[in-house]
């Protein structure tokens, strides 16, 4: 890509609590014809293959779905407590800067299949343990997890190992 993608993530400090610096990937989506190359990137970093996309809310449903899109993927929505009706997987997690509930259909994710689990940053990793937890409850498998930006210095790598992460982009 011929864009400084770094010099388009906005960080500001003490966001949304003390102490936290915000990783703001609203520029990146804001310039004209990005999101579908960082879609596409990211679809094809996974040799491993997959066969179904699954995005957290809320902000990963964007990535997500330029992903899902660009592999001619399915895409699943991981939404927060209280959003999806029907019987659900649900698990409680913790994250960078408080704890939430994530839950996906029952019917959403087949038995058996690979799952690409998106978002856009990783920081603790608590969210995509989360995620990967909620597939496998569903019977399926993670092969992989991609996001746009991961915040390297808080480790979130080696707590979600030995699934592959591929991220474009890295943040200390
Ligand atoms: O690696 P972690 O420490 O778990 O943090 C990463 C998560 O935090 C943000 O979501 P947030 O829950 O703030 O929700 P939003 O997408 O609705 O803004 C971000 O979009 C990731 O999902
Ligand atoms: N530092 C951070 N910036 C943006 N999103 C986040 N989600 C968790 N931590 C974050």
């Amino acid at each position: 890509m011929n864009i400084d993608l770094k010099s388009a993530v906005r960080v500001y400090p003490d966001f949304p609590t003390p102490g936290i610096a915000f990783q703001d990937l609203a520029p990146l989506y804001g310039t004209p014809g990005l999101l579908g190359r960082l879609g596409e990137a990211l679809a094809r970093s996974f040799p491993q293959g997959y066969e179904v996309v699954l995005a957290v809310e809320a902000r990963g449903f964007v990535i997500g779905t330029a992903v899902a899109m660009a592999a001619g993927r399915p895409l699943v929505l991981a939404r927060k407590q209280g959003k999806l009706p029907g019987p659900l997987h649900r698990t409680e997690y913790a994250l960078e800067y408080g704890s939430a509930v994530l839950t996906i259909q029952h019917a959403a994710v087949p038995p058996g299949a690979k799952v690409l689990v998106v978002d856009d940053v990783l920081a603790t990793g608590g969210t995509l343990a989360a995620a990967a937890r909620l597939v496998e409850e569903a019977g399926a498998a993670v092969s992989g997890f991609g996001v746009v930006l991961d915040i390297e210095a808080l480790g979130a790598r080696a707590r979600l190992a030995p699934v592959p992460v591929v991220s474009l982009l890295t943040a200390s």
